[in-house]
Protein backbone atom coordinates (compact mmCIF):
# COMPACT_ATOMS: atom_id res chain seq x y z
CA UNK A 1 0.00 0.00 0.00
CA UNK A 2 1.42 3.62 -0.76
CA UNK A 3 1.99 5.76 1.82
CA UNK A 4 -0.29 8.43 0.61
CA UNK A 5 -2.88 6.09 0.54
CA UNK A 6 -2.51 4.81 3.72
CA UNK A 7 -2.79 8.23 5.23
CA UNK A 8 -5.52 9.60 3.45
CA UNK A 9 -7.84 12.26 5.44
CA UNK A 10 -6.11 11.77 8.62
CA UNK A 11 -5.13 14.87 10.05
CA UNK A 12 -1.80 15.61 10.96
CA UNK A 13 1.30 17.58 10.49
CA UNK A 14 3.29 16.18 7.20
CA UNK A 15 6.54 16.27 5.70
CA UNK A 16 5.94 14.43 2.59
CA UNK A 17 6.48 15.20 -0.58
CA UNK A 18 5.26 13.72 -3.95
CA UNK A 19 8.31 10.81 -4.19
CA UNK A 20 8.17 10.17 -0.17
CA UNK A 21 3.88 9.77 -1.10
CA UNK A 22 5.05 7.25 -3.28
CA UNK A 23 6.59 4.93 -0.92
CA UNK A 24 5.33 1.55 -0.59
CA UNK A 25 4.23 0.34 2.74
CA UNK A 26 4.85 -3.62 3.23
CA UNK A 27 4.43 -3.57 7.12
CA UNK A 28 3.38 -1.76 10.17
CA UNK A 29 4.49 -2.19 13.82
CA UNK A 30 4.40 -0.72 16.60
CA UNK A 31 7.95 -2.02 18.45
CA UNK A 32 11.15 -1.28 16.72
CA UNK A 33 12.66 -4.56 17.58
CA UNK A 34 9.61 -5.85 14.69
CA UNK A 35 10.62 -3.69 12.45
CA UNK A 36 11.31 -4.80 8.64
CA UNK A 37 12.10 -2.90 5.90
CA UNK A 38 9.39 -1.40 4.45
CA UNK A 39 7.60 -0.56 7.48
CA UNK A 40 5.59 2.43 8.80
CA UNK A 41 6.55 2.78 12.29
CA UNK A 42 4.38 4.15 15.30
CA UNK A 43 6.29 5.85 17.90
CA UNK A 44 4.03 5.32 21.12
CA UNK A 45 4.26 6.34 24.24
CA UNK A 46 4.11 3.96 26.21
CA UNK A 47 3.84 3.12 30.42
CA UNK A 48 7.48 2.17 30.75
CA UNK A 49 9.55 3.48 28.16
CA UNK A 50 8.69 5.95 25.05
CA UNK A 51 8.33 4.95 21.76
CA UNK A 52 9.78 8.10 19.97
CA UNK A 53 13.54 7.31 21.59
CA UNK A 54 13.57 4.46 19.48
CA UNK A 55 12.80 6.14 16.21
CA UNK A 56 16.38 6.24 15.16
CA UNK A 57 16.41 2.24 15.51
CA UNK A 58 13.33 1.88 13.86
CA UNK A 59 14.78 3.52 11.06
CA UNK A 60 18.07 1.59 10.76
CA UNK A 61 16.18 -1.86 10.70
CA UNK A 62 14.63 -0.43 7.44
CA UNK A 63 11.52 1.84 8.48
CA UNK A 64 10.72 3.69 5.63
CA UNK A 65 7.87 6.22 7.38
CA UNK A 66 7.25 7.39 11.00
CA UNK A 67 3.92 8.43 12.72
CA UNK A 68 4.68 10.33 15.50
CA UNK A 69 3.32 12.85 18.21
CA UNK A 70 6.79 15.08 17.57
CA UNK A 71 8.82 16.30 15.09
CA UNK A 72 11.92 13.74 14.53
CA UNK A 73 15.26 14.25 13.35
CA UNK A 74 15.00 11.10 10.81
CA UNK A 75 15.66 10.98 7.38
CA UNK A 76 12.53 9.28 6.64
CA UNK A 77 9.38 11.04 6.25
CA UNK A 78 7.49 11.45 9.97
CA UNK A 79 3.82 12.45 9.98
CA UNK A 80 2.83 14.41 13.19
CA UNK A 81 -0.60 13.19 14.71
CA UNK A 82 -2.07 14.25 18.03
CA UNK A 83 -2.69 10.65 19.98
CA UNK A 84 -0.71 7.82 17.90
CA UNK A 85 -2.41 5.11 19.39
CA UNK A 86 -5.58 6.21 17.85
CA UNK A 87 -4.32 6.82 14.47
CA UNK A 88 -2.55 3.57 15.01
CA UNK A 89 -5.80 1.84 15.18
CA UNK A 90 -7.17 3.63 12.23
CA UNK A 91 -4.36 3.12 10.03
CA UNK A 92 -4.29 -0.54 11.15
CA UNK A 93 -7.94 -1.52 10.32
CA UNK A 94 -7.38 0.67 6.96
CA UNK A 95 -3.95 -1.42 6.30
CA UNK A 96 -5.59 -4.73 6.92
CA UNK A 97 -8.62 -4.18 5.03
CA UNK A 98 -11.01 -3.29 7.88
CA UNK A 99 -11.51 -7.01 8.26
CA UNK A 100 -14.03 -6.71 11.28
CA UNK A 101 -16.79 -5.49 8.52
CA UNK A 102 -16.24 -9.06 6.34
CA UNK A 103 -17.11 -11.30 9.76
CA UNK A 104 -19.41 -11.59 12.36
CA UNK A 105 -17.45 -9.90 15.59
CA UNK A 106 -18.88 -10.46 18.89
CA UNK A 107 -17.37 -9.03 21.90
CA UNK A 108 -17.64 -9.56 25.71
CA UNK A 109 -16.47 -7.05 28.36
CA UNK A 110 -17.23 -7.31 31.88
CA UNK A 111 -15.16 -8.13 35.06
CA UNK A 112 -15.50 -11.88 35.33
CA UNK A 113 -16.82 -14.27 32.64
CA UNK A 114 -15.44 -12.92 29.28
CA UNK A 115 -13.50 -15.96 28.35
CA UNK A 116 -15.87 -18.59 29.86
CA UNK A 117 -18.75 -16.91 27.81
CA UNK A 118 -16.53 -16.38 24.36
CA UNK A 119 -15.99 -20.38 24.74
CA UNK A 120 -19.12 -21.25 25.51
CA UNK A 121 -20.16 -19.30 22.56
CA UNK A 122 -17.11 -20.68 20.55
CA UNK A 123 -18.32 -24.39 20.85
CA UNK A 124 -22.39 -23.27 20.63
CA UNK A 125 -20.81 -21.71 16.91
CA UNK A 126 -18.60 -24.83 16.23
CA UNK A 127 -21.62 -27.02 16.31
CA UNK A 128 -23.27 -25.72 13.65
CA UNK A 129 -19.97 -25.67 11.68
CA UNK A 130 -19.27 -21.96 11.62
CA UNK A 131 -15.99 -21.31 11.57
CA UNK A 132 -15.02 -19.05 14.34
CA UNK A 133 -12.07 -17.17 15.90
CA UNK A 134 -11.02 -16.67 19.00
CA UNK A 135 -9.38 -13.63 20.76
CA UNK A 136 -8.98 -13.33 24.97
CA UNK A 137 -6.84 -13.96 28.03
CA UNK A 138 -5.38 -18.16 27.34
CA UNK A 139 -4.54 -17.63 23.58
CA UNK A 140 -5.90 -16.02 20.30
CA UNK A 141 -7.11 -19.35 18.14
CA UNK A 142 -8.07 -19.39 14.15
CA UNK A 143 -10.10 -22.20 13.58
CA UNK A 144 -8.07 -24.74 15.54
CA UNK A 145 -4.70 -22.86 15.14
CA UNK A 146 -3.30 -21.45 18.82
CA UNK A 147 -1.50 -17.83 18.49
CA UNK A 148 0.25 -16.96 21.89
CA UNK A 149 -0.68 -13.63 23.17
CA UNK A 150 0.88 -11.55 26.12
CA UNK A 151 -2.55 -8.96 26.24
CA UNK A 152 -6.42 -10.60 26.67
CA UNK A 153 -7.53 -7.96 24.39
CA UNK A 154 -4.27 -6.77 22.21
CA UNK A 155 -3.10 -3.82 20.66
CA UNK A 156 -5.02 -2.41 17.77
CA UNK A 157 -1.75 -3.40 15.40
CA UNK A 158 -1.87 -6.54 16.61
CA UNK A 159 -5.86 -7.19 16.84
CA UNK A 160 -6.39 -6.00 12.76
CA UNK A 161 -3.77 -8.38 11.75
CA UNK A 162 -5.73 -11.38 13.44
CA UNK A 163 -8.38 -10.27 11.91
CA UNK A 164 -7.09 -9.94 8.54
CA UNK A 165 -5.77 -13.78 9.32
CA UNK A 166 -9.50 -14.48 10.32
CA UNK A 167 -10.66 -13.44 7.35
CA UNK A 168 -7.82 -15.34 4.91
CA UNK A 169 -8.87 -18.25 6.59
CA UNK A 170 -12.67 -18.26 6.04
CA UNK A 171 -13.73 -17.13 9.31
CA UNK A 172 -17.58 -16.34 9.84
CA UNK A 173 -17.51 -15.46 13.73
CA UNK A 174 -14.98 -13.69 15.83
CA UNK A 175 -15.14 -14.18 19.68
CA UNK A 176 -13.38 -11.33 21.48
CA UNK A 177 -12.68 -10.44 24.75
CA UNK A 178 -12.39 -6.92 25.41
CA UNK A 179 -10.77 -6.30 28.56
CA UNK A 180 -11.36 -2.50 30.17
CA UNK A 181 -7.72 -1.75 29.88
CA UNK A 182 -8.27 -1.96 25.87
CA UNK A 183 -11.24 0.30 26.00
CA UNK A 184 -9.64 2.98 27.86
CA UNK A 185 -6.72 2.54 25.55
CA UNK A 186 -8.36 2.54 21.90
CA UNK A 187 -7.25 -0.92 21.19
CA UNK A 188 -10.80 -2.01 19.71
CA UNK A 189 -10.75 1.49 18.07
CA UNK A 190 -11.93 0.97 14.31
CA UNK A 191 -13.55 -2.64 15.36
CA UNK A 192 -16.92 -3.22 13.85
CA UNK A 193 -18.83 -4.84 16.50
CA UNK A 194 -22.38 -6.71 15.63
CA UNK A 195 -22.67 -7.91 19.09
CA UNK A 196 -21.35 -6.54 22.62
CA UNK A 197 -22.37 -8.65 25.70
CA UNK A 198 -21.71 -7.64 29.21
CA UNK A 199 -21.28 -10.05 31.81
CA UNK A 200 -20.82 -8.29 35.36
CA UNK A 201 -18.95 -5.44 37.56
CA UNK A 202 -17.38 -5.95 40.72
CA UNK A 203 -14.49 -4.31 41.91
CA UNK A 204 -11.16 -5.34 40.04
CA UNK A 205 -8.50 -3.08 38.14
CA UNK A 206 -9.05 -0.19 40.68
CA UNK A 207 -4.91 0.72 40.46
CA UNK A 208 -5.39 0.95 36.54
CA UNK A 209 -8.87 2.95 36.39
CA UNK A 210 -8.74 4.60 39.53
CA UNK A 211 -12.30 4.66 40.72
CA UNK A 212 -15.22 1.97 40.24
CA UNK A 213 -16.64 4.85 38.40
CA UNK A 214 -13.84 5.60 35.91
CA UNK A 215 -13.78 1.33 36.02
CA UNK A 216 -17.89 1.28 34.82
CA UNK A 217 -17.19 4.21 32.61
CA UNK A 218 -14.50 2.47 30.70
CA UNK A 219 -16.79 -1.01 29.95
CA UNK A 220 -19.44 1.34 28.86
CA UNK A 221 -17.37 2.33 25.95
CA UNK A 222 -17.88 -0.76 24.44
CA UNK A 223 -21.98 -0.25 24.62
CA UNK A 224 -21.43 3.68 23.67
CA UNK A 225 -19.58 2.32 20.38
CA UNK A 226 -21.84 0.48 19.03
CA UNK A 227 -24.62 0.80 16.59
CA UNK A 228 -24.83 4.72 15.53
CA UNK A 229 -23.39 3.39 12.41
CA UNK A 230 -26.07 1.53 11.15
CA UNK A 231 -28.75 -1.07 12.37
CA UNK A 232 -28.06 -4.75 13.15
CA UNK A 233 -26.38 -4.13 16.15
CA UNK A 234 -27.15 -5.80 19.18
CA UNK A 235 -26.26 -5.04 22.91
CA UNK A 236 -26.85 -8.02 25.34
CA UNK A 237 -27.14 -7.25 29.37
CA UNK A 238 -26.99 -9.10 32.21
CA UNK A 239 -29.92 -7.55 33.70
CA UNK A 240 -29.26 -8.91 37.72
CA UNK A 241 -26.12 -6.51 37.42
CA UNK A 242 -26.89 -3.09 39.20
CA UNK A 243 -25.10 -1.02 36.27
CA UNK A 244 -26.64 -2.66 33.87
CA UNK A 245 -29.44 -0.07 33.26
CA UNK A 246 -26.75 2.43 32.97
CA UNK A 247 -25.00 0.76 30.32
CA UNK A 248 -28.34 0.20 28.81
CA UNK A 249 -28.40 4.04 28.50
CA UNK A 250 -25.35 4.49 26.64
CA UNK A 251 -25.58 2.38 23.38
CA UNK A 252 -28.23 2.73 20.47
CA UNK A 253 -27.90 -0.72 19.59
CA UNK A 254 -30.83 -3.39 20.05
CA UNK A 255 -31.06 -4.48 23.95
CA UNK A 256 -31.33 -8.45 24.69
CA UNK A 257 -31.38 -8.92 28.93
CA UNK A 258 -30.87 -12.16 30.34
CA UNK A 259 -31.04 -12.73 34.04
CA UNK A 260 -32.21 -15.07 36.85
CA UNK A 261 -33.53 -12.60 39.34
CA UNK A 262 -34.98 -9.75 37.11
CA UNK A 263 -37.78 -10.21 34.35
CA UNK A 264 -35.06 -10.50 31.37
CA UNK A 265 -35.30 -11.49 27.59
CA UNK A 266 -33.60 -15.02 28.19
CA UNK A 267 -34.01 -16.26 31.97
CA UNK A 268 -32.84 -19.16 33.64
CA UNK A 269 -35.21 -20.54 36.51
CA UNK A 270 -35.70 -23.75 38.05
CA UNK A 271 -32.08 -23.97 38.20
CA UNK A 272 -30.86 -28.01 39.66
CA UNK A 273 -26.54 -27.52 40.92
CA UNK A 274 -25.27 -30.25 41.57
CA UNK A 275 -21.11 -30.64 41.64
CA UNK A 276 -21.65 -33.08 38.11
CA UNK A 277 -23.31 -29.94 36.69
CA UNK A 278 -26.57 -28.24 36.15
CA UNK A 279 -29.89 -28.25 34.85
CA UNK A 280 -32.20 -25.44 34.35
CA UNK A 281 -35.42 -24.11 31.94
CA UNK A 282 -34.14 -21.70 29.73
CA UNK A 283 -36.09 -19.11 28.78
CA UNK A 284 -36.10 -17.01 25.01
CA UNK A 285 -38.54 -14.62 24.16
CA UNK A 286 -41.12 -16.55 25.92
CA UNK A 287 -40.04 -19.82 24.34
CA UNK A 288 -39.01 -22.82 27.44
CA UNK A 289 -36.89 -25.70 26.86
CA UNK A 290 -34.68 -28.18 29.33
CA UNK A 291 -31.05 -27.58 29.46
CA UNK A 292 -28.55 -29.43 31.12
CA UNK A 293 -24.42 -28.26 31.26
CA UNK A 294 -21.79 -30.04 32.45
CA UNK A 295 -20.20 -26.71 33.63
CA UNK A 296 -21.13 -25.70 37.38
CA UNK A 297 -21.99 -22.97 39.94
CA UNK A 298 -24.72 -20.22 39.22
CA UNK A 299 -22.02 -18.05 38.17
CA UNK A 300 -21.76 -20.20 35.02
CA UNK A 301 -25.67 -19.99 34.56
CA UNK A 302 -24.89 -16.59 33.89
CA UNK A 303 -22.65 -17.02 31.42
CA UNK A 304 -24.18 -19.65 29.49
CA UNK A 305 -27.45 -16.86 29.49
CA UNK A 306 -24.91 -14.55 27.91
CA UNK A 307 -23.73 -16.94 25.05
CA UNK A 308 -27.13 -18.20 24.68
CA UNK A 309 -28.53 -14.75 24.06
CA UNK A 310 -25.86 -14.17 21.29
CA UNK A 311 -26.77 -17.31 19.68
CA UNK A 312 -30.09 -17.12 19.19
CA UNK A 313 -29.52 -13.89 17.93
CA UNK A 314 -26.91 -14.91 15.48
CA UNK A 315 -30.06 -17.14 14.46
CA UNK A 316 -28.85 -20.36 15.72
CA UNK A 317 -32.18 -22.47 17.17
CA UNK A 318 -33.34 -23.53 20.67
CA UNK A 319 -32.92 -27.06 19.70
CA UNK A 320 -28.92 -27.12 18.69
CA UNK A 321 -28.23 -24.15 21.34
CA UNK A 322 -29.50 -26.90 23.59
CA UNK A 323 -27.45 -29.89 21.67
CA UNK A 324 -24.21 -27.60 22.06
CA UNK A 325 -24.84 -26.57 25.75
CA UNK A 326 -24.68 -30.44 26.45
CA UNK A 327 -21.48 -31.49 24.60
CA UNK A 328 -19.30 -28.71 26.09
CA UNK A 329 -16.83 -30.85 28.63
CA UNK A 330 -15.66 -27.38 30.48
CA UNK A 331 -13.42 -24.72 29.94
CA UNK A 332 -9.21 -24.97 30.96
CA UNK A 333 -8.80 -23.45 34.27
CA UNK A 334 -11.89 -22.58 35.44
CA UNK A 335 -13.68 -25.10 38.03
CA UNK A 336 -12.03 -27.44 36.09
CA UNK A 337 -11.11 -30.73 38.35
CA UNK A 338 -8.28 -32.76 38.73
CA UNK A 339 -9.29 -36.50 39.78
CA UNK A 340 -6.31 -38.81 40.03
CA UNK A 341 -8.88 -41.35 41.88
CA UNK A 342 -8.45 -39.47 45.43
CA UNK A 343 -11.28 -39.82 47.74
CA UNK A 344 -11.93 -35.71 48.14
CA UNK A 345 -12.24 -33.39 45.58
CA UNK A 346 -9.65 -30.95 44.01
CA UNK A 347 -10.66 -27.73 41.73
CA UNK A 348 -8.13 -25.14 40.29
CA UNK A 349 -9.88 -22.43 39.22
CA UNK A 350 -9.07 -19.03 37.97
CA UNK A 351 -10.66 -16.78 40.47
CA UNK A 352 -8.50 -13.87 41.07
CA UNK A 353 -11.06 -10.55 41.89
CA UNK A 354 -13.32 -10.87 45.57
CA UNK A 355 -16.34 -11.47 43.28
CA UNK A 356 -15.08 -14.28 41.59
CA UNK A 357 -13.55 -15.70 44.78
CA UNK A 358 -16.83 -15.34 46.57
CA UNK A 359 -18.52 -17.05 43.98
CA UNK A 360 -16.53 -20.09 43.59
CA UNK A 361 -16.61 -21.18 47.35
CA UNK A 362 -19.89 -20.11 47.24
CA UNK A 363 -20.83 -22.69 44.89
CA UNK A 364 -18.82 -25.28 46.87
CA UNK A 365 -20.06 -24.56 50.00
CA UNK A 366 -23.40 -25.57 48.20
CA UNK A 367 -22.03 -29.23 47.58
CA UNK A 368 -19.63 -29.63 50.38
CA UNK A 369 -20.13 -32.47 52.84
CA UNK A 370 -16.66 -31.77 54.62
CA UNK A 371 -13.92 -29.34 55.22
CA UNK A 372 -13.40 -26.85 52.46
CA UNK A 373 -9.78 -25.61 52.07
CA UNK A 374 -8.46 -22.73 50.00
CA UNK A 375 -5.37 -22.17 48.71
CA UNK A 376 -5.16 -18.64 47.29
CA UNK A 377 -3.13 -15.16 46.43
CA UNK A 378 -3.33 -12.00 45.35
CA UNK A 379 -0.90 -10.57 42.11
CA UNK A 380 1.68 -8.53 42.57
CA UNK A 381 1.62 -5.04 40.47
CA UNK A 382 -1.93 -5.48 40.57
CA UNK A 383 -4.94 -3.62 42.41
CA UNK A 384 -4.05 -3.92 46.66
CA UNK A 385 -7.53 -2.93 47.52
CA UNK A 386 -8.91 -6.41 46.40
CA UNK A 387 -6.11 -7.98 48.72
CA UNK A 388 -7.92 -7.74 51.90
CA UNK A 389 -11.40 -7.96 50.54
CA UNK A 390 -9.77 -11.77 49.13
CA UNK A 391 -8.46 -12.44 52.64
CA UNK A 392 -11.80 -12.27 54.25
CA UNK A 393 -13.69 -14.15 52.07
CA UNK A 394 -11.49 -16.84 51.63
CA UNK A 395 -11.91 -17.52 55.35
CA UNK A 396 -15.29 -16.78 55.80
CA UNK A 397 -16.17 -19.54 53.68
CA UNK A 398 -13.33 -21.81 54.34
CA UNK A 399 -12.60 -24.18 56.39
CA UNK A 400 -8.80 -24.15 56.11
CA UNK A 401 -6.99 -20.89 54.37
CA UNK A 402 -3.54 -21.29 52.87
CA UNK A 403 -2.18 -18.07 51.80
CA UNK A 404 0.06 -18.06 48.73
CA UNK A 405 1.96 -16.20 46.24
CA UNK A 406 0.57 -15.97 43.03
CA UNK A 407 2.51 -13.76 40.31
CA UNK A 408 4.36 -11.59 43.12
CA UNK A 409 6.19 -9.87 40.11
CA UNK A 410 8.22 -6.67 41.37
CA UNK A 411 6.15 -7.00 44.80
CA UNK A 412 7.44 -8.85 48.05
CA UNK A 413 5.20 -11.97 48.23
CA UNK A 414 5.37 -11.66 52.34
CA UNK A 415 3.93 -7.92 51.70
CA UNK A 416 1.39 -9.14 49.62
CA UNK A 417 0.34 -11.47 51.90
CA UNK A 418 0.40 -9.30 55.08
CA UNK A 419 -1.92 -7.38 52.79
CA UNK A 420 -4.17 -9.73 52.45
CA UNK A 421 -4.28 -11.23 56.06
CA UNK A 422 -4.11 -7.61 57.53
CA UNK A 423 -7.77 -7.80 58.69
CA UNK A 424 -7.87 -11.24 60.04
CA UNK A 425 -7.19 -13.00 63.15
CA UNK A 426 -3.69 -14.87 62.69
CA UNK A 427 -5.42 -18.49 64.14
CA UNK A 428 -7.62 -17.99 61.06
CA UNK A 429 -4.94 -18.92 58.48
CA UNK A 430 -2.01 -20.60 57.12
CA UNK A 431 0.77 -18.49 55.03
CA UNK A 432 3.20 -21.13 52.86
CA UNK A 433 4.72 -18.45 51.08
CA UNK A 434 5.25 -21.36 48.30
CA UNK A 435 2.86 -22.11 46.06
CA UNK A 436 4.14 -25.67 45.65
CA UNK A 437 4.49 -25.90 48.90
CA UNK A 438 0.99 -24.37 49.76
CA UNK A 439 -0.79 -27.12 47.37
CA UNK A 440 1.36 -30.14 48.78
CA UNK A 441 -0.01 -29.07 52.29
CA UNK A 442 -3.33 -28.60 51.05
CA UNK A 443 -3.62 -32.25 49.30
CA UNK A 444 -1.86 -33.57 52.78
CA UNK A 445 -3.92 -32.45 55.26
CA UNK A 446 -7.26 -33.65 52.79
CA UNK A 447 -9.77 -36.02 54.40
CA UNK A 448 -12.73 -38.47 52.49
CA UNK A 449 -14.92 -35.55 50.70
CA UNK A 450 -12.77 -32.72 51.49
CA UNK A 451 -13.04 -29.92 48.81
CA UNK A 452 -9.78 -28.43 47.72
CA UNK A 453 -9.84 -24.65 45.84
CA UNK A 454 -6.22 -23.44 44.45
CA UNK A 455 -7.18 -20.38 42.87
CA UNK A 456 -6.52 -17.35 41.00
CA UNK A 457 -3.47 -19.11 38.24
CA UNK A 458 -6.39 -21.45 36.44
CA UNK A 459 -4.58 -21.75 33.02
CA UNK A 460 -1.87 -20.09 33.70
CA UNK A 461 1.34 -22.03 33.67
CA UNK A 462 4.25 -19.92 34.71
CA UNK A 463 4.58 -17.83 38.20
CA UNK A 464 6.05 -14.59 37.47
CA UNK A 465 8.86 -13.28 40.57
CA UNK A 466 10.31 -9.97 39.49
CA UNK A 467 10.07 -9.61 35.53
CA UNK A 468 10.99 -13.66 35.05
CA UNK A 469 8.37 -16.35 34.53
CA UNK A 470 9.34 -20.11 35.25
CA UNK A 471 7.27 -22.49 34.49
CA UNK A 472 4.09 -23.45 37.09
CA UNK A 473 0.89 -25.11 36.41
CA UNK A 474 -1.32 -25.49 39.31
CA UNK A 475 -3.10 -28.67 37.90
CA UNK A 476 0.39 -30.61 37.31
CA UNK A 477 1.46 -29.72 40.89
CA UNK A 478 -1.64 -30.64 42.45
CA UNK A 479 -1.35 -33.98 40.35
CA UNK A 480 1.79 -34.65 41.61
CA UNK A 481 1.02 -33.92 45.19
CA UNK A 482 -1.97 -36.15 44.67
CA UNK A 483 0.81 -38.92 43.38
CA UNK A 484 2.80 -38.67 46.60
CA UNK A 485 0.07 -38.66 48.39
CA UNK A 486 -0.90 -42.44 47.11
CA UNK A 487 2.36 -43.56 47.43
C1 LIG B 1 -0.42 -0.92 31.16
C2 LIG B 1 -0.50 -1.54 29.80
O1 LIG B 1 -1.55 -1.81 29.32
N1 LIG B 1 0.66 -1.77 29.21
C3 LIG B 1 0.68 -2.25 27.83
C4 LIG B 1 1.57 -1.36 27.04
O2 LIG B 1 2.86 -1.46 27.61
P1 LIG B 1 3.73 -0.19 27.90
O3 LIG B 1 2.90 1.06 27.83
O4 LIG B 1 4.50 -0.45 29.14
O5 LIG B 1 4.73 -0.23 26.67
P2 LIG B 1 6.25 0.23 26.75
O6 LIG B 1 7.11 -0.92 27.09
O7 LIG B 1 6.33 1.48 27.55
O8 LIG B 1 6.57 0.56 25.22
C5 LIG B 1 6.12 1.77 24.57
C6 LIG B 1 6.32 1.62 23.10
O9 LIG B 1 7.71 1.48 22.82
C7 LIG B 1 7.91 0.39 21.97
N2 LIG B 1 9.27 -0.13 22.13
C8 LIG B 1 9.71 -0.60 23.32
C9 LIG B 1 10.99 -1.12 23.43
C10 LIG B 1 11.82 -1.17 22.29
O10 LIG B 1 12.97 -1.62 22.30
N3 LIG B 1 11.34 -0.67 21.12
C11 LIG B 1 10.09 -0.15 21.02
O11 LIG B 1 9.70 0.26 19.94
C12 LIG B 1 6.84 -0.60 22.38
O12 LIG B 1 6.59 -1.55 21.38
C13 LIG B 1 5.66 0.35 22.56
O13 LIG B 1 5.05 0.64 21.34
O14 LIG B 1 1.61 -1.80 25.70
C14 LIG B 1 2.05 -3.17 25.53
C15 LIG B 1 1.99 -3.48 24.04
O15 LIG B 1 0.68 -3.38 23.57
C16 LIG B 1 1.15 -4.09 26.31
O16 LIG B 1 1.56 -5.43 26.16
C17 LIG B 1 1.19 -3.69 27.77
O17 LIG B 1 0.38 -4.53 28.50
C18 LIG B 1 0.99 -5.03 29.70
C19 LIG B 1 1.76 -6.31 29.42
C20 LIG B 1 -0.08 -5.34 30.74
O18 LIG B 1 0.18 -5.99 31.72
N4 LIG B 1 -1.28 -4.85 30.55
C21 LIG B 1 -2.40 -5.15 31.40
C22 LIG B 1 -2.60 -4.09 32.48
C23 LIG B 1 -3.60 -5.25 30.52
O19 LIG B 1 -3.72 -4.59 29.50
N5 LIG B 1 -4.52 -6.13 30.89
C24 LIG B 1 -5.72 -6.37 30.16
C25 LIG B 1 -6.53 -7.49 30.80
C26 LIG B 1 -7.06 -7.17 32.13
C27 LIG B 1 -8.07 -8.24 32.54
O20 LIG B 1 -7.84 -9.41 32.32
O21 LIG B 1 -9.12 -7.88 33.06
C28 LIG B 1 -5.42 -6.91 28.76
O22 LIG B 1 -6.22 -6.66 27.85
O23 LIG B 1 -4.45 -7.67 28.65
N1 LIG C 1 -20.21 -14.73 35.37
C1 LIG C 1 -19.34 -14.80 36.38
N2 LIG C 1 -19.55 -14.11 37.52
C2 LIG C 1 -18.68 -14.16 38.54
N3 LIG C 1 -17.58 -14.93 38.55
C3 LIG C 1 -17.32 -15.64 37.44
C4 LIG C 1 -18.18 -15.61 36.29
N4 LIG C 1 -17.66 -16.42 35.35
C5 LIG C 1 -16.53 -16.90 35.85
N5 LIG C 1 -16.31 -16.47 37.11
C6 LIG C 1 -15.18 -16.70 38.00
O1 LIG C 1 -14.13 -15.87 37.48
C7 LIG C 1 -13.01 -16.65 37.08
C8 LIG C 1 -12.49 -16.12 35.77
O2 LIG C 1 -13.44 -16.40 34.75
P1 LIG C 1 -13.14 -15.99 33.26
O3 LIG C 1 -11.76 -16.38 32.96
O4 LIG C 1 -14.23 -16.47 32.40
O5 LIG C 1 -13.23 -14.41 33.43
P2 LIG C 1 -12.54 -13.25 32.60
O6 LIG C 1 -13.53 -12.13 32.62
O7 LIG C 1 -12.12 -13.73 31.29
O8 LIG C 1 -11.26 -12.88 33.48
P3 LIG C 1 -9.95 -12.00 32.99
O9 LIG C 1 -10.35 -10.57 33.18
O10 LIG C 1 -8.87 -12.36 33.92
O11 LIG C 1 -9.67 -12.36 31.59
C9 LIG C 1 -13.51 -18.09 36.97
O12 LIG C 1 -12.48 -18.98 37.22
C10 LIG C 1 -14.59 -18.10 38.03
O13 LIG C 1 -14.02 -18.26 39.30
N1 LIG D 1 -5.91 -10.41 33.66
C1 LIG D 1 -5.59 -10.40 35.05
C2 LIG D 1 -5.20 -11.77 35.44
C3 LIG D 1 -4.81 -11.94 36.89
C4 LIG D 1 -4.41 -13.35 37.20
C5 LIG D 1 -3.67 -13.53 38.48
N2 LIG D 1 -3.06 -14.82 38.45
C6 LIG D 1 -2.60 -12.44 38.66
O1 LIG D 1 -1.53 -12.62 38.16
O2 LIG D 1 -2.89 -11.45 39.34
C7 LIG D 1 -4.48 -9.39 35.32
O3 LIG D 1 -3.48 -9.42 34.62
O4 LIG D 1 -4.67 -8.59 36.20
MG1 LIG E 1 -10.34 -13.61 30.36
Amino acid sequence: MKLSELLHGIRGMNTLNVKEATVDIHHIEMDSREVRPGTLFFCINGYTVDGHDFAQSAYEKGAVAIVSERPLDVPIPVFVVRDTKRTMAQLSNRFYDHPTKKLQLIGVTGTNGKTSVTHILEQLFKGQNRTTGLIGTMYTKIDDVYIETKNTTPESLVLQQRFQEMVDKQVDTALMEVSSHALHLGRVRGCDFDIAIFTNLSPDHIDYHQSMDHYMYAKSLLFSQLGNTYEGKTAIFNGDDQVADQLIQMTTADIITYGIKKQADVMASNIRAAATGTTFTLTVFGESIEVQTRLIGLFNVYNVLAAVSAAYVSNISLSAIQQGLESIEGIAGRFEAIDSGQDFAVIVDYAHTPDSLENVLKTVQDFANNQIRVVVGCGGDRDKTKRPIMGEIAVKYADETIFTSDNPRTEDPNTILQEMTAGLDRDQYRLIVDRSEAIHYAMKQAKTNDIIIIAGKGHETYQEVGRERTHFDDREVARAALKERIK
